[in-house]
């Protein structure tokens, strides 16, 4: 017997994921929700230097270790707690340390790739696409990659032509079909937001979705 519901935010780089799950969770008391990011789960590369870390294709759903994901996804719900990795974008790796999440009534997992894992995928009971238009998600990944991972724009530029494009088009624009709904604009699209959080609030007083 599962003790949470799973809620899936997948989208494009950029399209807004993090925001909309951040907004979903801070709806909810501390202990009824939380939120599992599949950036934490990147794949360590300590046998690479950091040039060469840096030429990595992170788009690709072998770049993540799902089986780790899903492991914890898991183990969330069957009510136990989990050490969920910490990851840095500025030397490609993850830290030593770890972040303690304790098993929640709602557990909101935010990443690309989550629809285009089938063992990722059947886990959870709603599953949302943020859709943004591509320039979009580009200006906004341009920005943040500079001001928060540490990149150039010439890196940030090499990287989405390399990689980014070509993955999202193959792996997560197409899983987009399993989505139970799709959120157009991204982050700041209120309306559709309240309308999610609204149906969850429903399912922790009455207990269906
Ligand atoms: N609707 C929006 N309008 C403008 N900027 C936004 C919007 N949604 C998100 N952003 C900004 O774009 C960047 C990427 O958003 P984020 O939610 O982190 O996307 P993702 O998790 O899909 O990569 C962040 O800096 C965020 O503040
Ligand atoms: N070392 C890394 C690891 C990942 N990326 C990029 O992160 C993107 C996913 O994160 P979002 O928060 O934007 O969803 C993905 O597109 C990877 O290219 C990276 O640049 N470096």
């Amino acid at each position: 017997m599962k003790n949470c519901i799973f809620i899936g935010v997948a989208g494009g780089s950029g399209s807004g994921k993090t925001t909309i799950a951040h907004n979903l969770v801070k709806a909810f008391k501390s202990e009824d929700a939380v939120l599992v990011e599949q950036d934490a789960y990147y794949t360590e590369l300590n046998h690479l230097t950091i040039e060469e870390k840096a030429k990595v294709n992170f788009d690709h759903p072998n770049s993540i270790e799902f089986e780790l994901l899903r492991e914890h996804l898991l183990k969330l719900s069957r009510g136990e707690s989990i050490e969920r990795p910490i990851y840095d974008f500025k030397t490609h790796s993850r830290k030593e340390e770890t972040v303690s999440i304790q098993p929640s009534k709602i557990v909101i997992v935010e990443g690309i790739l989550l629809f285009a894992v089938p063992e990722i995928r059947d886990l959870f009971d709603v599953k949302i696409f943020v859709d943004t238009d591509a320039d979009e998600m580009l200006l906004r990944r341009i920005e943040r990659d500079i001001n928060e991972r540490g990149r150039t724009f010439a890196s940030v530029k090499n990287q989405y032509l390399n990689t980014v494009k070509p993955m999202y088009l193959e792996f997560c624009e197409p899983s987009k079909r399993y989505a139970d709904v799709i959120i157009p604009r991204g982050g700041e699209n209120k309306i559709a937001i309240n309308m999610i959080i609204a149906k969850l609030k429903r399912y922790l007083q009455k207990g269906v979705l």
